[in-house]
């Protein structure tokens, strides 16, 4: 039974989810780094919010990990290039909780119109102050959106409710979807010059890392309100202080900081500052339906191999898992078949799925190939990193598809540039689940490619299958099946034996000896 750990605060929803689909599953939260890496060995899978850091450290402990859910959205806390060379899959919930986000930012928004914290604090006091907050209305005020996706698009949508005008930031924004959203795209200096309040929705990325700098701040207009709902560190926290104290920013609302948790900020107690410990997420409604989420995709994952939403690996529904399953252990098996017939570095590898295959998602397809392929070359490779490992290596990978079925009903054949020209087996499923070799660069063979297995190519000529089932039997080396293809009678043939025990190098050294042999391996599947 895979077992899953959640280790940052979760609705109950999750643990329930995974017990109910079979998944055994520990809750222990606020671990140290250490801690944690004394127990990750144990779990299959790893359920996380934004607390757990999952670092290349943590990686390189986890033994038995296959999925890191991240029941939420960011995931600048994995190290996703550490968790992909380990093969790893990482997922997230990318819409759970962005309506909630969204209206964070929105309510960020108006307690910055209405200075409603300070407000609120200085009531309570016992003072009155009604003279000293006056407050801006939203209505007709310009609102710059940097980053028009899923949170953004929700912020605008609230935003044109409030009878805003918005513009949006966003080099990724079509202007058809511009449209769509009722947004103006703008460079980020009109934004800047144009709007009254600013709200940031974008990642934290090298190219928006600071994308408010001291710079940029300087290029807005006077008294312009800043809300930060995304990432820390968007917002430069210095230039931020030192323009809220000169009246450049008329006011601030930060969810997220450079550091957190952030128990300490010069921004503190500065006037018009206002900040919650990144509550963005913080609904009743969006922490049900990520706990949700996360445990439902990763139980797929664990349980029946689906993958939803994963960052690092293409997706594959829970449906269509089981129809994918026996063709991606036919891929796999005709990758490893090509990996260990060629020697050297390959240029190019293609999959091509014809008939049924092509109607197949070609992705994890893909994957799997290449993972049985490398798998020649290191044992450390999977579905996960196989792709990354090929770009490594230098392996441009084609995806061909052809609709139209051939002699078979469904083929997928798997092809490498080698240094001899283009070499190319092909396989298919025999009841829709059996993979099945059919040829062998270019001869016709069907064969299973299961357990240890003897490869010998030879000179077509009578006698020789006696010889060869001789100097087998004379070694103790029993045959369990037999597959025998020829170019032509007479002309090359290859010969493909399932036998009980690896095929020793002693014995492989006698079959090279014996006439007419060209080559004799062992092959393993
Ligand atoms: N405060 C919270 O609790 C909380 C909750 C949920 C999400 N978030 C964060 O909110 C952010 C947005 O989430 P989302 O779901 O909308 O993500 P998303 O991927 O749907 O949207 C991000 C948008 O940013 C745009 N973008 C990327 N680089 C940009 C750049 N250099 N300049 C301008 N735009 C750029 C992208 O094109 C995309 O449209 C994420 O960082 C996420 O982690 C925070
Ligand atoms: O990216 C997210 O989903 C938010 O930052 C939420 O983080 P949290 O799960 O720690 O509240």
């Amino acid at each position: 039974m895979p077992k899953v750990l959640i280790s940052d605060k979760m609705d109950p929803k999750a643990a329930q989810i995974f017990r109910e689909r079979g998944v055994e599953v520990d809750e222990i939260t606020g671990k140290t780094p250490e801690e944690l890496m004394a127990i990750i060995g144990e779990y299959d899978g790893l359920a996380i919010r934004s607390s757990t850091k999952v670092t290349k450290a943590i990686l390189d402990h986890a033994t038995n990990l296959k999925v890191v859910g991240r029941a939420g959205i960011g995931v600048d806390n994995v190290d996703i290039p550490a968790a992909s060379a380990k093969g790893v899959v990482v997922m997230n919930t990318p819409f759970g909780n962005s309506i909630t986000t969204a209206e964070h930012a929105i309510a960020l928004m108006f307690a910055l119109a209405r200075q409603l914290p300070e407000a609120d604090a200085s009531t309570q006091a016992g003072k009155w102050e009604k003279n000293r907050f006056m407050g801006v209305e939203l209505t007709s005020k310009t609102l710059g959106l940097i980053g028009a996706g899923n949170i953004g698009s929700i912020v605008a949508d609230r935003a044109r409710g409030l009878k805003m005008k918005v513009v949006a930031f966003d080099p990724f924004l079509t202007p058809e979807r511009a449209v769509e959203m009722g947004v103006e795209k703008v460079t980020l200096d009109e934004l800047l010059a144009r709007a009254d309040f600013i709200t940031l929705h974008t990642p934290l990325t090298d190219s928006t890392r600071n994308i408010l700098s001291a710079e940029a701040i300087a290029k807005t207009k006077k008294g312009v309100r800043i809300i930060n709902c995304a990432r820390g560190g968007l917002v430069d926290e210095v230039a931020l202080k030192a323009a809220l104290d000169s009246g450049q920013v008329g006011g601030a609302a930060l969810d997220v900081f450079v550091e957190e948790p952030a128990k300490a900020s010069p921004l503190f107690n500065t006037p018009n500052f206002i900040s919650t410990p990144h509550l963005g997420a913080s609904t009743t409604e969006a922490q049900v339906n990520v706990a949700i989420q996360v445990a439902e995709q990763m139980a797929d994952f664990l349980v029946s191999g689906g993958v939803t939403n994963a960052l690092n690996m293409p997706s594959l529904s829970a449906e269509e898992a089981p129809k994918l399953k026996p063709y991606m252990q036919l891929a796999e098996k005709l990758g490893s078949l090509v990996g260990q017939l060629t020697t050297g570095a390959i240029p190019r590898l293609s999959v091509h799925s014809e008939g049924a295959a092509a109607e197949l998602n070609q992705k994890p397809l893909v994957s799997a190939t290449l993972a049985g392929f490398l798998r020649t070359q290191t044992d450390t490779v999977n579905m996960v990193n196989a792709p990354l490992l090929a770009r490594d290596r230098g392996i441009e990978v084609r995806e061909v598809r052809t609709e139209r079925e051939g002699d078979y009903h469904t083929l997928v054949r798997v092809s490498v540039k080698t240094a001899d020209g283009e070499r190319s087996v092909a396989g298919t499923l025999f009841g829709d689940q059996a993979p099945r070799l059919v040829e062998l660069f270019g001869i016709k063979i069907e064969a299973d490619l299961a357990g240890p297995m003897l490869y010998v190519v030879n000179e077509d000529a009578p006698g020789f299958i006696g010889r060869l089932g001789t100097a087998l039997g004379e070694e103790g080396v029993n045959i369990g099946t037999f597959h025998l293809g020829r170019r032509q009678a007479g002309g090359e043939a290859v010969l493909l034996l399932s036998v009980d025990e690896p095929v020793s190098a002693d014995l492989l050294a006698k079959l090279k000896a014996l006439p007419g042999v060209k080559t004799a391996m062992g092959l393993a599947f």
